[in-house]
């Protein structure tokens, strides 16, 4: 099993990027995890409690749920990802059956941050897009697709996002083997990448 780690601020296209590599790929020989999925289950905390939670923190995100998972997958184990609900702020009851396949990619703003989950990956990227071109992007998203308003948005980007993206994503770029710039739609490094996975499947 081939194990790609994705990261990047939000809004860089990390999900556009994913979308892209797999397009044309056998459906049957990739899979994809979203970091995402394991944001910690809040189902003890009242909906406003979890609007005030600083989700661009390490601490947010249930690594040790994402490591079992990745474990059990290189074990040859289908696993049950979890379903997160942007809107609720939480974990829903469903789960989504992820079956162990030849190459695996997981996507997240913090990935790279969690020194066991980066040893799990055998290529680990960051993709790049500007802080404005990505907020644009934030606020385009969260309005048509999470529910949210433009107070909601820019109030989260000044209070945690902005200072985490520096603090703890940022960062991580030096771990990157790959950096994708992504300002624009970059189809010559969506096509290295395919190869790459294409070389190994073959
Ligand atoms: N290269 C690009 N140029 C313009 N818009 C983009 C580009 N990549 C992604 N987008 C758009 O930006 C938004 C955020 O992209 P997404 O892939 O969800 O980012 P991420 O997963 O890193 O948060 C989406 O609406 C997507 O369509
Ligand atoms: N309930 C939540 C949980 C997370 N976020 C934001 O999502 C961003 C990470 O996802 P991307 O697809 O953009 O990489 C992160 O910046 C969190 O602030 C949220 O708004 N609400």
């Amino acid at each position: 099993m081939l194990i790609i780690g994705i990261a990047g601020g939000t809004g860089c296209g990390k999900t556009t990027v994913v979308n892209q590599i797999i397009n044309e790929l056998p459906e049957d020989e990739v899979g994809v995890i979203s970091q995402d999925s394991y944001y910690n289950d809040t189902s003890h905390l009242s909906y406003e409690e979890r609007t005030r939670i600083n989700f661009d923190h390490p601490r947010a995100i249930d690594f040790d749920l994402l490591a079992t998972h990745l474990q059990e997958l290189r074990k040859g184990n289908t696993i049950e990802q979890p379903v997160y609900s942007f809107v609720k702020h939480n974990r829903t009851k469903d789960t989504i059956h992820t079956h162990p396949r030849k190459v695996m990619i997981v996507e997240g703003i913090l990935i790279l941050t969690h020194p066991d989950i980066r040893d799990m990956f055998d290529i680990k990227i960051f993709v790049h897009a500007d802080t404005d071109e990505r907020l644009i992007r934030r606020i385009r998203r969260d309005i048509n697709e999470r529910g949210r308003d433009i107070d909601e948005v820019l109030n989260r980007y000044q209070t945690t996002l902005k200072p985490m993206h520096d603090q703890f994503i940022e960062p991580t770029k030096e771990f990157a083997d790959i950096i994708i710039p992504n300002n624009k739609y970059n189809t010559v490094a969506v096509d290295i990448v395919r190869t790459i996975i294409h070389n190994r499947l073959v």
